[in-house]
């Protein structure tokens, strides 16, 4: 079943079209890496298919996005957004934030276990009783991406969750975002590391200047398409049968 749909979406900020005419189909399960430069549109792509930003034409299982209450769509979806946010909270307290949708006055042993779960999945168990605004810009993200496990959601969208990660901690969002997908979890991602994507996610949506250019498996990375989305030249080789695209 189709998980996320666009239709004809545009979005303008403050009359500046910055989304023109875009049209994406997302299956459930579907791991989905959305690539393109600076500026291209991605995230605000992002943020229209997860209903921060209102917008005419998207689709959640086939149902406009506008007749789901906040907390339907935030059982279906969860959102990371490129920067967590510290605040006065803990670590726990945080990720226990995406429990809300399930939560009454106080929080049951599911939810306490969805936490322990999520901060173990990522490997900050350890950070757990520390304020959020005493982590260092990966832990935050870790924090981040462990509030989304906890919110237990069919469709993740991830913005950038791989920045100011060291690699082995990109490795290990990267595995456990196709973990998530190959559990028919839906995977949304915007991204830059065009090597991470091409290894883990199994579709490509490139976006330039607001519109889709490219979509599809890893058949469609052919050096002009990166010519002219990024007007960059590269190589594409491969390394142990993984592809690599090396910038020249
Ligand atoms: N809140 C906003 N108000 C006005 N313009 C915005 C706003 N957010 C983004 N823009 C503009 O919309 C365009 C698309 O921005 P967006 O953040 O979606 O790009 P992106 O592809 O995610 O870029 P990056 O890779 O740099 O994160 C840019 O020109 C940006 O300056």
């Amino acid at each position: 079943m189709t998980a996320v749909e666009a239709r004809n979406l545009h979005y303008s900020y403050n009359g500046t079209k910055v989304l023109k005419d875009i049209n994406l189909k997302i299956e459930d399960g579907e791991f989905v890496a959305i690539l393109g430069p600076n500026g291209a549109g991605k995230s605000t792509l992002l943020k229209c298919l997860s209903g921060i930003l209102r917008c005419n034409g998207v689709y959640i299982s086939g149902r406009p996005i506008e007749k789901y209450s906040r907390n339907e769509l935030a059982r279906l979806i969860a959102y990371v957004p490129q920067r967590t946010e510290p605040g006065f909270m803990t670590v726990f307290d945080t990720v226990l934030l995406g429990r809300r949708p399930y939560m009454g006055l106080r929080p049951s042993k599911r939810d306490i276990d969805a936490v322990k779960n999520s901060l173990k999945k990522l490997g900050i168990e350890h950070l757990a009783l520390r304020s959020t605004r005493e982590l260092s810009g990966g832990e935050l993200q870790k924090v981040g991406i462990a509030r989304a496990l906890a919110q237990e959601p069919e469709i993740f969208m991830f913005d950038e969750p791989t920045n100011n990660l060291d690699i082995r901690s990109q490795l290990e969002v990267m595995k456990l975002a196709r973990e998530l997908s190959s559990e028919g979890k839906t995977v949304i991602m915007v991204m830059h590391e065009i090597n991470l994507a091409l290894r883990f996610a199994e579709r490509f949506v490139f976006i330039f200047n607001g519109r889709v250019v490219a979509d599809g498996g890893r058949d469609i990375l052919r050096p002009a398409l990166f010519r002219e989305v990024y007007g960059t030249d590269v190589e594409i080789g491969e390394v142990r049968g993984i592809p690599v695209v090396v910038p020249l």
